[in-house]
């Protein structure tokens, strides 16, 4: 089976794109804002003899409905929150975040069962983004599910759709695109996902492995046994923990490029059941939040050059950043103060 390569003509020009691989929601906003229509998706061309060709369809979900409050917290709340104060803090930390992102696109990463797909529809209707699955963009394109996909042409195959998925997303803003656990050992898709902050949800294997086993393998082929063919329940964990955790060790290396990582870790009584998805995004919001002030605070320590013309010769000076002199203005005060004290000492 062979990788036919999508048309080049079928990506709507996104116009300059940074080929900076790192950091992207920190881009300066040299991009006018591509605001994803349902009409302007591109239909994907996955490789194979179905060459089959389809429009995707837009998956603008509304936020699942969170039953549960969150439950006491360490980190990032220091007493026991209840939904509403999520609520609240989730409003305050996404206020303005879509301007200051410029509309950067959202990439989750990480091992099946981690929450990708649920955090991401959540993610996308906060934040008034458009949500994409890439599997189920490979289900619908190929009309088969996942499974089978796998069974009747391999994983390579899948693999190759997977990546056309991605390239074809990655000319877009204001995205969250929720990837298939595997999508990262390919090294091409990392130029994809780095078109926009690539997010990695990062949790034990045995809460993934439980999640997992309690929703069916059928969607997830890699954590399929051969051995029994009614396996308990009980045997769906162990055998999905040993998977997930061979997989996460030779995976690991590659999740760690991502720009984020979200800790999906519980806590107190509800430690086995992992955070509930709104607080994960919560952490994950005030992740973006941090980046984007500690990239501006770098941006402004940084010296400017400036070109000045005095006579026939240009020539070019180093300049303090307003925040660079104000530091050391603050620095001189300190010493000069620290000098006074000494001298009043003797
Ligand atoms: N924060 C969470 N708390 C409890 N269950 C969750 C949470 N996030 C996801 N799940 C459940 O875990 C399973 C896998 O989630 P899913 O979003 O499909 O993961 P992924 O897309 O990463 O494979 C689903 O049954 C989902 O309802
Ligand atoms: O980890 C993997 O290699 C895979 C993860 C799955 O997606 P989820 O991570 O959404 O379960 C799906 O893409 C496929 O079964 C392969």
């Amino acid at each position: 089976m062979q990788a036919s390569l999508l048309n080049s003509r079928q990506v709507p020009c996104p116009g300059p794109r940074c080929s900076s691989a790192r950091g992207l929601a920190l881009r300066p906003p040299v991009l006018a804002p591509v605001h994803v229509q349902p009409s302007i998706l591109p239909a994907v061309h996955v490789p194979g003899s179905k060459r089959v060709h389809r429009r995707v369809a837009m998956h603008r979900m509304q936020a699942q409905e969170e039953s549960t409050p969150a439950p006491a917290q360490e980190h990032p709340f220091p007493e026991e929150a209840d939904f509403d104060m999520l609520t609240t803090r989730i409003a305050e930390v996404t206020k303005n975040l879509n301007e200051e992102l410029c509309g950067c696109s959202i990439y989750l990463v990480g091992m099946m069962g981690s929450g990708k797909s649920t955090l991401g529809r959540m993610l996308a209707n906060t934040m008034k983004y458009a949500f994409f699955d890439t599997d189920s963009m490979l289900e619908k394109t190929l009309d088969m599910p996942v499974s089978s996909i796998f069974k009747d042409y391999g994983e390579d195959y899948f693999r190759d759709c997977e990546a056309q998925v991605l390239k074809q997303l990655a000319p877009y803003k204001n995205l969250v695109v929720a990837t298939g656990g595997g999508a990262v050992i390919r090294p091409m898709n990392w130029s994809y996902m780095h078109s926009g902050v690539v997010v990695w949800l990062n949790g034990p294997t045995d809460l993934l492995a439980k999640r997992v086993a309690k929703e069916g393998i059928e969607k997830r082929p890699l954590l399929a046994s051969p051995d029994s063919a009614n396996p308990s329940q009980e045997q769906l964990y162990e055998n999905a923990k040993a998977k997930l955790d061979s997989l996460l060790e030779e995976r690991t290396k590659f999740y760690d490029s991502a720009d984020l990582k979200i800790s999906l870790e519980g806590y107190c009584e509800d430690a086995e059941k992992g955070a509930p998805t709104a607080v994960v995004m919560y952490r994950l919001l005030c992740a973006l939040r941090q980046r984007i002030e500690d990239t501006k605070a770098e941006r402004e320590s940084r010296r400017n050059v400036v070109i000045e013309n005095h006579g026939d010769v240009p020539s070019m000076r180093v300049q303090e950043s307003p925040l660079a002199q104000q530091q050391q203005e603050q620095e001189q005060q300190q010493q000069q103060q620290q000098h006074r004290d000494e001298q009043q000492e003797q």
